[in-house]
């Protein structure tokens, strides 16, 4: 199991998802007000967990599994939930591993879950709720009202946000294309297209967490998504020589994916993962791209291409320069692809120059 414990909750919100059977039979055992204990997987760690119960290897149904519920002890089922594999289980996990759960049944929920590294499943009786086991997370099930609401919510949010990302985007292009790019430039955007990131990721949960409820949250999610451009990734490889030492670009972006909400609120914070050291180096020295992420906008030169010829030119600046001759110099480009990287840098210079004025 080498998926993170955020991956492996993810996964396990798309198996019990609304429109899905085990969400069915869930919704029913709430609803006939028992309570349940289903492991959704089972392997060697889990058969030793086991004791007394008995098998019955049948096909998964909501109805099937919703009357097994109505015994005592747990329920196993197979890794893909298409099976019922055993019921009336008493789990005996390790007692050693901590929870902080208060009932047996979540109290056993939660160890299971830590000690196979199969989600589990707990529907309280008494409390009226469905709760996941992941690894070490849990996780309450809420109906699709309250999660429609928050995915709402954070749709305006995103809306705004993007339309915030392009206006910074635009003013970077034109800003790279008159030389007069500063550190603020480029961390306000890298700062935006952090921000754009996180509320789809949170977006993208609730869609999945909603299943079949969530089909036209994931239309607007994806409308919203539509023409972003390149990534945080490119923008770094574009300024990662501003520091004392050439930015790893890997290790910025794990830098800037654990910024906490504070942080990102905080253009500094965005500067010092670019390397530069906010209160020393000033946000308004002037620097230069070395063209990457424009590159990326010209459709058909492939990376590889492009990085050859950020190599050969050393910055945006003399590739905007170059003539078709300059360009075909560069190993691998012909006279073909020389013209439309000139044609597309031609454009893309005029387009952003369009956006700046008018
Ligand atoms: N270790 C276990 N293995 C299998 N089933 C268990 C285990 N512990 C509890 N259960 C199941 O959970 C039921 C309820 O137990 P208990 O009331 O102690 O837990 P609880 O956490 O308070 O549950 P609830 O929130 O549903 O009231 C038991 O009757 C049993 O079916």
């Amino acid at each position: 199991m080498s998926k993170s414990p955020e991956g492996a909750l993810r996964a396990t919100l798309a198996r019990v998802a609304p429109g899905t059977e085990l969400r069915d039979g869930l919704e029913r055992i709430l609803r006939g007000r028992t309570g349940a204990l289903i492991v959704l997987g089972q392997d060697k760690v889990v058969d030793s967990i086991c004791s007394g119960g008995f098998d019955i290897n049948i096909a998964f149904s909501p109805t099937r599994l919703r009357e097994l519920a109505k015994m005592d002890g747990a329920i196993v089922c197979d890794r893909d939930g298409s099976n019922i594999l055993r019921a009336g289980v008493q789990l005996v996990p390790d007692h050693t591993i901590a929870t902080q759960e208060s009932g047996t049944r979540h109290r056993t929920a939660e160890r299971v879950a830590i000690q196979t590294g199969f989600p589990v499943v707990s529907v309280s009786q008494s409390m009226h709720i469905i709760a996941l086991y992941v690894q070490g997370i849990r996780y309450l099930l809420e109906g699709s009202e309250p999660v429609l609401a928050r995915g709402n919510q954070a749709l305006a949010t995103l809306e705004r946000y993007r339309s915030r990302l392009d206006q910074v985007t635009s003013a970077l292009s034109a800003a790279e294309i008159e030389a007069v790019v500063t550190v603020r430039d480029v961390a306000a955007m890298l700062q935006r297209q952090e921000m754009v990131r996180r509320i789809s990721e949170e977006i993208a949960q609730y869609v999945l967490e909603l299943g079949a409820d969530g089909r036209l949250l994931a239309l607007q999610l994806d409308e919203l998504s539509a023409g972003l451009g390149p990534g945080s990734d490119l923008l770094l490889k574009d300024y990662s020589n501003l520091g004392r030492e050439e930015l790893d670009i890997e290790a910025a972006l794990k830098k800037l994916r654990a910024l906490d909400s504070t942080d990102l609120i905080d253009l500094g914070k965005f500067a010092a993962i670019l390397g530069i050291s906010p209160g020393i180096d000033s946000l308004e020295a002037v620097v230069a791209p070395k063209g990457h992420r424009l590159l990326a906008g010209i459709k058909s030169v492939p990376r590889a291409v492009a990085d050859r010829l950020v190599n050969n030119f050393g910055g945006l600046q003399r590739l905007m320069a170059a003539n078709i001759e300059d360009l075909m110099a560069v190993d691998g480009i012909g006279e073909q692809r020389a013209r439309t990287v000139r044609e597309g840098l031609s454009r893309v210079a005029e387009s952003s120059l369009l956006d700046r004025f008018l």
